[in-house]
């Protein structure tokens, strides 16, 4: 798709080695970039930082993940769940995807993005996954943002584990409350995979890595921005909380002292909540964020 083929208020940018869409209309400024489908920015009217976070240490460079945005992981996550996939999260988040559609609807923006199997087998981990898999990414942005991961299985029936991997920005998030999944279930992976029960909203104190076997809304309470972002899943099972603090941090190039302004609330149906889609239909996972 050419730039004279899209809506006025976006713009394809292929300036630096990277492709990105840009979009700025009334109700928003945002980035979408082609490399791992990642949404990069969302900064609707009114907010005065972007609600998404992306580390100032991370490279945009094609096939590297980018770290910050909502990178989508996927058909794995992780290292899969017998632990011997590479890349970690799969291949969706690498691979190179292609615009499909751009529409406007007054100010909202919607994109479509697509990969196919003869193009993610280019990426590293692609050529062993199911050649006849197609995914979509539909990304509806404006005051409100939307994200919608969709997968078509050809032929053979797909085995799927996949999140949308949303880096929520934050003033600090040793100061933040998650509301929401008081009462929930979840698999604590930074102590080996134990089960646990939340009591509470959920405080960080310390490196965080938790599955939570709940799909309901997640309120995030940020006093450093003055805001509250409200993170639905669409068609999940899971909400996955993250973040690596500081002395595991240190060990990331690609985030390393950029740690306390994030925190990932991710929509996901992994582990024991993975999918299999059936010979010839369609799956979807997403999350819709609204800010106030
Ligand atoms: O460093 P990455 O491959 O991007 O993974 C970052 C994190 O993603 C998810 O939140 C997982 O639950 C974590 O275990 C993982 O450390």
């Amino acid at each position: 798709m050419t730039d004279s083929a899209l809506p006025d208020g976006v713009a394809l940018d292929e300036s630096g080695g990277s492709a990105r869409l840009r979009i700025a209309t009334p109700a928003v400024a945002g980035e979408i970039s082609l490399n791992g489908a990642t949404v990069t920015s969302w900064r609707p009217t009114g907010q005065s930082a972007d609600v998404l976070f992306v580390s100032p240490h991370t490279s945009f460079s094609p096939g590297k993940a980018i770290r910050g945005g909502i990178p989508l992981c996927g058909p794995w996550f992780g290292p899969g769940r017998n632990g011997d996939r590479t890349p970690a999260h799969g291949f969706l988040r690498t691979s190179a995807w292609r615009v499909a559609d751009v529409t406007r609807d007054e100010d909202d923006v919607r994109v479509i993005l697509r990969l196919t199997s003869g193009e993610y087998a280019a990426a590293p981990g692609g050529a062993a996954y199911d050649q006849d898999a197609v995914f979509t990414l539909s990304v509806t942005m404006g005051s409100t943002l939307t994200v919608v991961l969709a997968v078509q299985a050809g032929e053979r029936a797909l085995d799927v584990e996949w999140a949308l991997h949303t880096y929520l920005r934050v003033g600090d998030v040793r100061d933040v409350r998650l509301d929401g999944l008081d009462g929930a279930g979840y698999v604590d992976k930074v102590a080996g995979g134990v089960r646990k029960r939340q009591e509470g909203p959920v405080v960080l104190v310390g490196e965080t890595d938790r599955v939570y076997a709940r799909a309901t809304p997640v309120s995030v309470h940020d006093p450093g921005l003055s805001r509250t972002v409200l993170a639905t899943g669409v068609g999940n099972a899971q909400t996955v909380v993250w973040n690596p603090f500081g002395d595991k941090a240190a060990g990331m190039a690609d985030l390393g002292d950029a740690w306390p302004h994030f925190v990932c609330v991710e929509s996901a149906r992994v582990l024991d909540d993975h999918l299999t889609v059936a010979p010839g239909t369609r799956a979807e996972i997403g999350q819709r964020l609204s800010a106030e």
